[in-house]
């Protein structure tokens, strides 16, 4: 079976409000995919529905095979959430050898994966004493020192100057091409044109599910910032248009007139 993650009518509220409407998609394995859209759209909500941590309101997830939140899958997937999770009072490589060895591996992986992410130097330094960047780095390689077979990633470049952000780019497109199926948020559009596929989100909808490629043809640009901002007017003006007319104004009857504003004595 080619599909990691296969989304049927996922419907999740949070706080009383409806966050996403039905996601319908199917990521291939072995591939790179951005998940795109502006600040508070649900992608946050969409990664924490495939790793299963997420209270589904209807609809199915389904993650390499399994229903996500499946007890057999903890060790099948690596998740970065956006606030890094790492202990402070610990080295960077007490770090990833404590979560290599949660999930069955040595030193050696922990040591590759502190590379991978560029901190061979801080190596040892206590993770408390990190800069922000360099702690969401020794994050990512927490969440990857397992070799998953999927890894999430909510905006793990955020914070990383541009050759840090080529080079995480690089390790992402290493892992896909070694089997890894991979899923990234990001906000920044030069990282869009890295992913093999492309979910844009826009108020808890899939305005589209492409390959950069083919959101660039749809929208009529090689732009993909630009195709961007088509495909969510070209979505609003169609929600528009399929939304019901509005009610006629309200008219009240003052004393003396009926509904057809007959007065009458
Ligand atoms: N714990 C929560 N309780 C109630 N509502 C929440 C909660 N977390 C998020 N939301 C709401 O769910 C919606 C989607 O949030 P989500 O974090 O998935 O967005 P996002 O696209 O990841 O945003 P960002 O890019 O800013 O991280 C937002 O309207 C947000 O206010």
């Amino acid at each position: 079976m080619n599909t990691a993650i296969d989304l049927r009518d996922l419907v999740v509220d949070r706080g009383g409000r409806r966050v996403l409407h039905g996601l319908n998609c199917a990521l291939p394995r072995g591939s790179v995919t951005g998940v795109l859209g502006p600040s508070g759209s649900g992608k946050t909500t969409l990664l924490r529905a495939v790793v299963g941590v997420q209270i589904v309101t209807s609809g199915t997830v389904t993650v390499l095979g399994e229903p996500a939140g499946t007890a057999s899958l903890r060790h099948r997937l690596g998740y970065l959430t956006q606030a890094p999770s790492v202990y402070t009072d610990l080295t960077v490589r007490e770090n990833a050898r404590y979560f290599a060895t949660l999930q069955g591996r040595g030193s050696r992986e922990a040591d590759r994966a502190i590379a991978d992410v560029g901190l061979t130097a801080a190596a040892n330094q206590l993770v408390g004493t990190l800069s922000g960047g360099q702690r969401s780095r020794a994050s990512l390689a927490c969440a990857i020192v397992g070799e998953p077979e999927l890894v999430i990633l909510d905006e793990p470049t955020v914070g990383q100057d541009p050759v840090l952000r080529a080079e995480l780019w690089d390790r992402f497109h290493a892992m896909a091409a070694a089997g890894t199926t991979l899923v990234v948020s990001s906000h920044v559009m030069d990282e869009a044109a890295r992913c093999d596929r492309l979910l844009l989100i826009r108020e808890g909808r899939l305005i589209a599910d492409d390959t950069p490629a083919a959101v660039r043809a749809s929208a009529g640009t090689d732009d993909l910032e630009e195709a961007f901002l088509r495909l969510i007017r070209r979505n609003e003006a169609s929600r528009t248009e399929t939304s019901p007319p509005p009610p006629p104004p309200s008219r009240t009857p003052v004393d003396g007139a009926t509904e057809t504003g007959t007065v009458t004595r």
